[in-house]
Parts: C-alpha cells; structure tokens; sequence
C-alpha cells in the first residue's frame, strides 16, 4: 500500500518534510491596544514579536495563563485584529500585505459559546457558511460535513434538543463545511462538563485528523494542551516561552515557568560542581550537557522523587496527601522547603511521619 499523506497523519505522525507551504507563518507578530486613542507605549504589546509555523494537518495548541495573548493571536490570524508589526501568512500568501478581510482568509472559526443559529436545524447552522457554493452542492457538502462529524440522524433537530457536546460538533462541522486551510478554536470544551470534555475533545480531534485541516486550539487548561496537540507552543506575556511535542515540553522544560505550568514540578536551588548539583535533596546528577559550575535552579518532576530506605535520602515530613487511584500524591517538608512526590508503591504514608525521599532521575537545569 502507497504512504499518502492522509495515512500519516491517520497514524497521528505530521508531514513536515511536505514541499507544500506551512498551513500558517507568523512573521514577527506584535500586537499593542490602545487606550482612549492613546497607544498605551508604556505598556509591553499585548503580542510581542511572535513567530511561528504550522504544518499541513498539524494540531498545534497555543497554551498559557489568562491574559498572555493566545486569543488576540488568535484574532490577529483570522483577520478580526489587525497586527501593528509582522505578517500572517496562510497557506503560502500574505494576508496582511495588502490586508485580507476575515472571510477572504480561508480559516474556520470554532468559539466557546457555539453560536450556533437558534432558529436554524442542524443542516441549516451548517448550510450557512455554503452561500458561496452553487446551489447542487451545498446540500452535498453540508451532508457530507454532518457524516463526517457523525451527526447525519440529527441534520433536521433544532440547537436546544442536542447535548452540548452534540452542539460543539454541529458548530465543527460549520467551520469545517467550506473547507477551510487552517481552524483556529478557542477554548472550545470550556462550557462542557468534565467527562463531556474528555470525550468531546478526543471526538474532534479524530475528525480534524480524519478532515486533514491544519488547526491551532487556544486553551489554558495544560492537560488538554498535552491530550490534544502535536505541537505546544508555551505562551507568557505576548511571546513563545518554548514550543515542541507535548513529551518534548513536558520531559525538557527550558525554564521555570514552562515547568510549572505544564504538569507540576519540585523547583530546588542547587550548587553545580563537576556536573552534579547540591541540593536540599543532596547530590542530583543534571541531565543533557553539563551546565557550568555554580548556581543553578533544577526542576524535578514529582514522579521523579521517591521513598528512600535505610539513611538514604532527605529527611522530610509527610504534610498531606492526596489518593489519586493508580498513585499517591504527597506534599513533604524539607526543612522551609515544600516538595510534591508522586508514588506508585503500595505502603501508604501518612500525615505528620517521617519519611526519607531521595531523587530517582536526573534532574533538568531550567532558567
Ligand atoms: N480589545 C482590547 N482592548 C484592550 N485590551 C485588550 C483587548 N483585548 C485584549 N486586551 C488585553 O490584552 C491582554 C491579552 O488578552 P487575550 O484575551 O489575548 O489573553 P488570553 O491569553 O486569551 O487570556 P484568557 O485565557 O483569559 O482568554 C489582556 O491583558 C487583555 O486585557
């Protein structure tokens, strides 16, 4: 059987060697809002110099605390904000040199409240944005759209009779009808409940691979960003903090931030000597190159700390714990010190005893 590109990106593995333009180019977006006709010149750009790119079919989430620019990222990709530096390019061609209106940009829109229209079935939400097809082929497309996100039995219900998941696919499949180049959704399971959210977000994510459109999703819920995306890019303060795989991000955080915020992590001062470094927890060996001797700041994920036997270890203090099903989590004492240490084992803690815990992996030097 031939390899096409669809098949890959079944398999969930993205084209990047492709000869064809990225999905999207960010050239040195900056963004800055103004306040009462002033430029707010004081204030740093809401979006601050940003470049990135998107491959054909790549999922890419742009993940970060409240207020750090996904959305206005966002807006200034479809065309709803217009950038004060940089350029946007989809699919090949500049769409701020000469400016493009949104709907002259080939992207589809999915948001938090699904906008769908109240008064319109299933098939008419999705036959909305056909009005540029000819007549024989809208009804096709919007069919074909309705099949693909599996609501085909559904094409004649009005909005108020489907769940709200079914909704967040109704307004799916109206993005994706026209046949967009790039889907940008933003924080789009956020109204849904825990367990609807879990399956909601695999749902979509099996039709935009099976749809082959590139997407960007903004979100600032961490274990999304790591189910949902083949790329992450790590947003603070207008500007990519770092950006890989979601096992690349998580396994090698460059710096404190990026550690804390995707999954938890123990952040310990050190002292580097000859490639290891002194901690509260002793002697923890550095992972990668060897940073230089001196001061450093190590992240060690919780999993990476254990029980120690014997005289082994650190001594520290069991201040609570938290039964997680398949392990424990337990927040320790280190002398003025706070550490998380996730354990698989089988002898239980508890509050209040002391406990011996030593580091079991490498540690990461982070900035
Ligand atoms: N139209 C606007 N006028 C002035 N300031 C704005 C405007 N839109 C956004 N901002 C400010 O720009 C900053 C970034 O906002 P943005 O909505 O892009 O952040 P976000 O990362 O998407 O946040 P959240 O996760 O809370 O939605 C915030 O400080 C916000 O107050």
């Amino acid at each position: 059987m031939t390899i096409t590109n669809k098949h890959k990106l079944e398999a969930g593995q993205i084209d990047l060697s492709t000869s064809a333009p990225p999905a999207l180019e960010l050239r040195g977006l900056v963004k800055h809002f103004y306040a009462q006709g002033r430029p707010t010149t004081t204030l740093p750009p809401v979006v601050d110099n940003l470049s990135l790119q998107v491959a054909p079919g790549e999922l890419l989430t742009l993940l970060g605390p409240s207020g750090c620019g996904k959305t206005t990222t966002l807006r200034l990709i479809a065309g709803l904000e217009e950038p004060d530096g940089g350029a946007v390019w989809i699919d090949g061609r500049n769409m701020t040199q000469p400016p493009q209106p949104p709907e002259r940009r080939g992207v589809g829109l999915v948001f938090q409240d699904y906008a769908l229209f109240p008064h319109l079935s299933v098939l008419g939400n999705v036959l909305f944005g056909l009005n540029r097809l000819p007549r024989a082929q809208r009804l096709l497309r919007a069919r074909e759209t309705l099949s693909l996100v599996g609501l085909t039995v559904f094409e004649s219900r009005m909005p108020h009779q489907l769940s709200g998941g079914q909704q967040q696919r109704v307004a799916l499949a109206r993005a994706l009808a026209p046949r967009p180049r790039l889907l940008l959704l933003d924080e789009p399971f956020s109204n849904l409940d825990a367990q609807l959210r879990h399956s909601t977000r695999q749902e979509v994510r099996t039709i935009l691979r099976r749809s082959g459109v590139a997407a960007i999703l903004v979100t600032h819920d961490q274990e999304e960003a790591l189910a949902f995306s083949d790329r992450i890019a790590l947003m603070r303060a207008g500007q990519i903090e770092q950006i890989g795989t979601p096992q690349e991000v998580y396994a090698r955080p460059r710096t404190a931030f990026v550690a804390s915020f995707l999954g938890r992590s123990n952040l310990l001062s050190g002292t580097v000597q000859a490639g290891v470094a002194r901690t509260v927890l002793g002697n923890i060996q550095l992972e990668g190159k060897t940073a230089p001797d001196g001061p450093v700041m190590i992240s060690v994920r919780p999993e990476h700390l254990a029980f120690s036997e014997g005289n082994s270890g650190a001594e520290a203090v069991v201040l609570a714990r938290e039964f997680r099903g398949h392990a424990v989590t337990y927040t320790l004492a280190l002398g003025q010190k706070e550490l998380l240490l996730l354990d698989t084992g089988h002898t239980l803690h508890a509050e209040g005893e002391r406990v011996r815990v030593c580091a079991v992996r490498t540690g990461r030097v982070v900035r």
